[in-house]
């Protein structure tokens, strides 16, 4: 894959809710098809981030562009995928994937079998029919993320997809995330409390730190491509997880002693 272009550019991005400042100055590029993880400690701002993204949140300042185009509101460029599953829960795993070409207004034959193909890359093919109460965590993820990949969006924002799930199930869903990534190629900021995680699915690391919200530093994850599992019980992953665990320790601790006294 080549990193040809700039997908998004944030610049000087800033945001306060009433006397708070959450987010400070971010200034930050993703390149077209880089795997981008957001970590840093409890409340440093990186789900707003993900929000002003996604548009469903205003910075108080400066600006985020997507392919050059300064983002202003939510739009069908970007999915989302949340730790909790937002399927409905009346309508069949089909039938939640089609939700976004439904809307669009772009639902035709083609949109239907590029839509078989998406269930099927993420594994759901024998499962279209079902509602999703009959289906695992790790399923409902699944067909979350293939409503989210159903409207061939720029940029996937992911918030925690995998933090409701076993550590079993979490692990597959990663690799499967990372085939589902490679197929499509997509632009992907995903957001995780996990560091191993992080380490795992990335390109970059954007390491926040808080008050306000900020980039700490950007951690570049040198791993060759496939990543086996296998891959985190080398010292070069463990590596990179030392590094980045040790830039927000700090963070961290302050965060726990503050939860204690109030
Ligand atoms: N709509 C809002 N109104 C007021 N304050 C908010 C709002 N949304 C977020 N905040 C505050 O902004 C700060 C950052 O929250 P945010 O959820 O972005 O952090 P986070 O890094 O994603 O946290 P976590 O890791 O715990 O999910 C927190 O102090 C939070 O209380």
């Amino acid at each position: 894959m080549t990193l040809s272009d700039r997908k998004l550019a944030v610049s000087e991005l800033t945001k306060s809710f009433g006397g708070l400042n959450v987010l400070s100055g971010i200034t930050a590029d993703v390149m077209n098809g880089e795997f981008i993880s957001i970590v840093g400690p409890s409340g440093c701002g990186k789900t707003t981030f993900l929000r002003i993204v996604g548009g469903l949140e205003t910075a108080s300042s400066g600006a985020a562009r997507l392919d050059g185009k300064v983002i202003s509101g939510p739009g069908m460029d970007r999915g989302f995928v949340f730790q909790q599953d937002s399927l409905l829960p009346w309508r069949t795993v089909e039938e939640n994937v089609q939700i976004g070409p439904e809307l669009n207004g772009t639902l035709d034959d083609a949109a239907r079998q590029r839509i078989a193909e998406l269930l099927k890359l993420v594994g759901l093919d024998g499962f279209a029919g079902f509602p999703p109460r009959n289906l695992s965590g790790g399923m409902r993820q699944r067909a979350n993320l293939a409503r989210a990949l159903a409207v061939d969006p720029e940029l996937l924002l992911m918030d925690e997809p995998f933090s409701a799930l076993d550590a079993q199930t979490r692990e597959i869903m990663q690799t499967e995330l990372l085939r589902v990534w490679e197929a499509g190629a997509k632009t992907v900021l995903f957001v995780t409390h996990q560091i191993d995680e992080a380490v795992y699915l990335s390109d970059r690391v954007f390491v926040f730190a808080r008050r306000p919200g900020r980039i700490n530093k950007i951690v570049d994850v040198d791993l060759p491509r496939p990543r086996p599992l296998s891959i985190k019980r080398t010292p070069e992953f463990a590596r990179y997880v030392d590094e980045i665990w040790k830039l927000i320790e700090e963070d961290v601790r302050v965060s726990v002693l503050q939860e204690h006294v109030g």
